[in-house]
């Protein structure tokens, strides 16, 4: 079946949410980063993207009835008492970023509009029907920082990732892996990922008219040349003892959310590991428009044990502990290291 209707939602909603976070970036200051409950940072384009992406799904693909999945579920806070001029920031985020789209210009969108829509995320997806996945704003560390973040959507059909798509508003069109003084890189940024099952994955610039390029995982095979990646705030000593087994020279290269999945799928780097403490589950947000974006690239995401992620869980990955992505060709040799490396570190599945 071909998802050429929803792939196309997908992008106009990502593309709108993605010029909504640009511009809170380059305003953002401290004090309007809020904590939630989990002690993790949230913004008002952690919200207002999600907003968009949901009335932008909503009107696109009437008249079916939205599911969606998404990250920033709870409300109560912009309904509190004293939360009113926050959420007068995020009504007016929402509303000029649709207005700058011609086909929404003129649409009225109140307070309730906004709260109706972010609510509308809390789908809870598993195995039947079809589901929308976002993350919209991820790496939310990264995106406080100044640095790379990523708004992350994908489709679940039957509990299968069918449709991706991921704006990585900072990262050079060039690639992920670049020298922090290499100005020419670093001014030429801004790619948006696709892809769709079976039809291979693309990235074409987020602000502009090139026509989308295919991507291809890395063709290397030679690890003592080869460049692996792991989250910014979550360098993990497994992580360096797998590469030195497997002879890689390089240092990781440290870059927030999934934008390291996208990295991989383009050849900038051959692998990613992703390996957390003890007990945490990963979200499915944080890995489903990345692994298909991967995938249909060429590449492989897995877990310790060479099982494919199962998104059909629920919001959890539950079934999956440790990510791997990186190529065909090195996964054995990969899977052998991540083994060998955890025996000797006493670590268990
Ligand atoms: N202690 C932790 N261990 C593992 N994952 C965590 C974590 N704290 C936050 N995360 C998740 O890791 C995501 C960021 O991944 P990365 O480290 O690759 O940038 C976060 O997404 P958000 O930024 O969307 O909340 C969040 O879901
Ligand atoms: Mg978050
Ligand atoms: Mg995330
Ligand atoms: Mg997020």
């Amino acid at each position: 079946m071909s998802y050429e209707k929803e792939l196309g939602a997908a992008k106009k909603a990502v593309s709108l949410a993605a010029r909504l976070s640009q511009g809170v970036q380059k305003t953002l200051l401290q004090s309007e980063v809020w904590t939630k409950s989990d002690k993790t940072p949230v913004t008002a384009a952690d919200y207002g993207s999600q907003a968009v992406v949901s009335l932008v799904l909503e009107r696109e693909l009437k008249p079916a009835t939205l599911s969606l999945v998404a990250e920033e579920v709870d409300t109560r806070d912009l309904r509190k008492k004293g939360s009113e001029e926050f959420l007068e920031d995020i009504t007016k985020l929402v509303r000029d970023t649709l207005a700058s789209d011609e086909s929404y210009a003129g649409s009225s969108i109140t307070t309730e509009d906004v709260l109706n829509a972010i609510d509308c995320g809390k789908s809870q997806g598993g195995s039947s029907g079809c589901h929308w996945v976002l993350d919209p704003i991820d790496g939310t560390r990264g995106f406080v920082r100044g640095e790379q973040y990523a708004v992350g959507l994908a489709l679940l059909v039957e509990g299968k990732v069918v449709v991706g798509v991921m704006a990585c508003p900072n990262l050079p069109l060039s690639s992920a892996v670049v020298e922090k003084d290499d100005k020419s890189c670093q001014d030429n940024v801004g790619c948006l990922f696709f892809a769709a099952t079976g039809s291979g994955a693309y990235v074409q610039p987020l602000n502009g008219n090139s026509p989308p390029q295919e991507v291809r995982v890395s063709s290397n095979e030679n690890l003592e040349e080869a460049k692996f990646l792991e989250s910014y705030h979550m360098p993990i000593p497994l992580h360096s003892s797998i590469a030195k087994k497997l002879g890689i020279t390089a240092l990781p290269v440290r870059i927030d959310s999934q934008a390291k999945y996208a990295a991989v799928s383009r050849g900038d780097a051959e692998m990613y590991l992703r390996f957390t403490l003890v007990g945490y589950r990963e979200w499915i947000w944080d890995h489903a428009a990345g692994s298909i974006i991967t995938t249909e690239a060429g590449g492989v995401v897995c877990d310790v044990e060479g099982t494919p992620l199962d998104f059909s869980k629920g919001k959890r990955l539950d079934h999956n502990r440790g990510i791997i992505v990186t190529t065909k060709k090195l996964k054995p040799l990969i899977l052998k290291a991540v083994r060998e490396s955890m025996e000797e570190e006493n670590l268990r599945v």
